[in-house]
């Protein structure tokens, strides 16, 4: 993937180097042409068949295919997407637990795969992870001092006579009571168990903050007060965020872009505003159209077509095509690249080219379901 020119306010892009919000600042994350494939191998029994003849062969899930995209420092991102879609596997890319099956991520105009010792290491701390159900992430056996203090004594930000004080200024920064911090994470409550995942996270001084599902387990108004901490963390830190979420509301409500994939690939990017108010792509339209809105225009309640097909045989062209009631004959032959569609946004569908143009950016756009 090309870059964008550090310094330069950075415009709307190609799908070789997508675009990041006009006058936004020089890219921290950029992805290029990233891949991850999982390989199911064989078992014995498999393999066993395989010598009477039966041509089993592994079997390989594209989860992230050919993905690019570029982040803005201080930028709220969105994933989007079905269940299997792929946003986990990308989350956990862009965080170093999973390594690209090829593409590259870069973190301040660097790849992180070349990276070495002191640089990959804070690399590694400046993007940190934030994961859904905070109890199974959490060790019960240990004290929240510990839990919060671990990685910043290991690491060397602090020592480990100053662990009490360190621990009780970043639980007072995510909103919990510093005197408990002797305690288990049992002894709390959902919501202020999100709050030690998130204070656990802040603890090495990330820049970065890759959020999968994280306040999906909670009620909705305890949600809605981690999604404000997240908020006042991103601007009282600087803090840049992917947000990894199936709830288009809250994605709504957080992000500046938002990105929706579909098995695997970026099918939509654009400003959140331009994503919730016109679409462009069917399976976004198609996702929206499965939200109920208080907005009237917007009130009907459709399901999505079919089944997500599997990962391991999807459909040639556009993988959406068997569920889209536009597709045509290009659709189901040649992939539609991700490009600018104007104003920002980039999309990769056919449906641009035509000559009477995408129906979805008329007035009046039809539902998709
Ligand atoms: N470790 C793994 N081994 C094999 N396949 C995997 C692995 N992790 C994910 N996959 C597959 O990769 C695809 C994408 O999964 P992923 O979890 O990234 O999707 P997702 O959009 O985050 O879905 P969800 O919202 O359900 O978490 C799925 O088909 C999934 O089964």
């Amino acid at each position: 993937m090309t870059t964008q020119a550090d310094n330069n306010p950075v415009k709307a892009g190609t799908a070789a180097s997508p675009g990041i919000a006009p006058g936004a600042s020089a890219p921290i994350l950029e992805l290029g042409q990233v891949h991850k494939r999982f390989v199911r191998s064989l078992d014995m029994a498999e393999k066993i068949a395989n010598l009477f003849g039966a041509g089993l062969e592994d079997q390989v899930v594209r989860a992230v295919d050919d993905v690019n995209l570029s982040v803005a420092k201080g930028e709220v991102v969105g994933l989007v997407g079905e269940s299997g879609c792929g946003k986990s596997t990308l989350g956990r890319v862009i965080a170093g637990i999973l390594e690209a099956s090829a593409g590259t991520v870069k973190y301040h105009g660097k790849e992180v795969s070349k990276m070495v010792g002191t640089e990959r290491r804070a690399t590694d701390l400046a993007i940190q992870m934030i994961f859904q159900d905070p109890m199974a992430s959490l060790n019960p056996r240990m004290r929240v001092v510990d839990i919060i203090g671990e990685a910043p004594v290991v690491h060397g930000i602090i020592r480990r006579n100053e662990i009490d004080g360190y621990v009780s200024e970043v639980m007072r920064k995510v909103g919990l009571d510093p005197a408990t911090r002797m305690r288990y994470p049992h002894q709390f409550s959902g919501g202020q168990r999100a709050r030690i995942g998130i204070a656990r996270a802040l603890a090495v001084n990330p820049k970065v903050l890759v959020c999968d599902e994280s306040t999906a387990a909670l009620d909705v108004s305890i949600q809605a007060q981690v999604l404000n901490l997240f908020m006042d963390l991103r601007r009282e830190l600087d803090l840049t965020y992917v947000f990894v979420s199936h709830d288009l509301g809250v994605v709504e409500h957080i992000s500046d872009r938002v990105a929706v994939m579909y098995l695997g690939r970026i099918v939509e990017l654009a400003g959140t505003d331009a994503i919730f108010e016109r679409p462009n792509h069917p399976y976004t339209r198609a996702l929206l159209d499965e939200v109920p809105r208080l907005d009237a225009k917007k009130k009907h309640f459709t399901a999505l077509k079919g089944e997500i097909p599997s990962p391991l045989t999807p459909p040639p062209g556009c993988h959406f095509h068997p569920r889209c009631p536009f597709a045509f004959d290009r659709c189901r032959q040649e992939r539609p690249a991700l490009k600018d569609v104007g104003k920002g946004r980039l999309s990769a569908c056919h449906l641009n080219d035509t000559p009477e143009g995408n129906p979805l950016m008329r007035e009046n756009a039809p539902a998709v379901g």
